[in-house]
């Protein structure tokens, strides 16, 4: 490794180190389930959580778990390949999602949102079956603060995504432990560490989430004029004034007699 790039390592090392310490992320005896997509961001956070872990006073286990939605032509051997050589126990799962979607989409509903909540239902069961307490997925800074974004513009909501919060199955933990890291920062990392990244090979691969794409625009225009924007809007998830809002049921909690 450049000194460059030990650099970068550890600079995401440390982010993730810092969100597990802030949010109370990892906790001893933890039996953590790492989805992995194959695509650059989980083979980061997976690379980190065994870098981790290795050193870590607190004793925890991983096991990687990659969904196969049974898209023509997508590896799943090329990313089973990649986790045997981590060393890291993985399982890969091969469902008809492909088929269930092809059936039962209705016309104008959105591709990727019948897709991430059909993976998101295997993966919880896939991490109680497994006797996994944790699920961690590989959302980073920049979707944390578009999903910021994107609600407030085309949803009418003020909410991101929670680095840590219990799933819907009252059993499973979700973590985001990439949440203090920058997608520019983890695309250089996975080209340095030869990630063999697969496309997900879904019909929409690419082309779907225009919103979002208007939002990492609208972003790096802002960028621009003041480079420290992304983490500024990172800083206000974590610094909520709740009497400046118009929520009433906020003004109740916070209410001047
Ligand atoms: N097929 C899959 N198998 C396992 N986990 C998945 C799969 N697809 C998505 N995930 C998990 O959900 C997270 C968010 O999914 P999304 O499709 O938004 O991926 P992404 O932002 O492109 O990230 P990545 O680079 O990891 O694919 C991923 O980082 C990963 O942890």
């Amino acid at each position: 490794m450049t000194a460059v790039e030990e650099r970068l390592y550890k600079r995401i090392k440390n982010g993730v180190g810092r969100a597990i310490a802030d949010f109370n992320l990892i906790e001893e005896g933890d039996r953590i389930a790492v989805a992995v997509s194959g695509g650059k961001d989980s083979y980061t956070l997976l690379q980190m959580l065994e870098a981790l872990r290795r050193r870590a006073p607190v004793k925890y286990e991983l096991l990687a778990l990659t969904i196969d939605s049974g898209y023509p032509g997508f590896r799943a051997d090329i990313i089973a390949a990649h986790l045997q050589a981590t060393g890291v126990p993985y399982h890969v799962e091969k469902t008809n999602h492909f088929e269930i979607i092809t059936e039962k989409r209705r016309p104008g509903s959105s591709y990727c949102s019948i897709c991430a909540r059909l993976k998101r239902g295997v993966l919880y069961t896939l991490a109680q079956q497994f006797g996994c307490n944790k699920l961690a997925l590989g959302h980073h800074l920049d979707d944390f603060i578009e999903t910021l974004l994107l609600n407030q513009f085309y949803v009418g909501s003020l909410k991101a995504m929670a680095p840590r919060m219990l799933a819907d199955n009252g059993a499973t933990v979700v973590i985001r432990p990439l949440v203090y890291v920058e997608e520019q920062e983890i695309i250089p990392f996975a080209q340095q560490s030869g990630f063999p990244v697969v496309c997900c090979c879904c019909p929409v691969c690419g082309t779907a989430d225009l919103q979002r794409q208007r939002m990492k625009k609208l972003l790096a225009e802002l960028e621009r004029e003041n480079p420290s924007v992304k983490r500024s809007l990172l800083r206000a998830l974590a610094n909520v004034q709740p009497r400046h809002l118009l929520d009433r049921e906020l003004q109740q909690v916070c209410a001047v007699p």
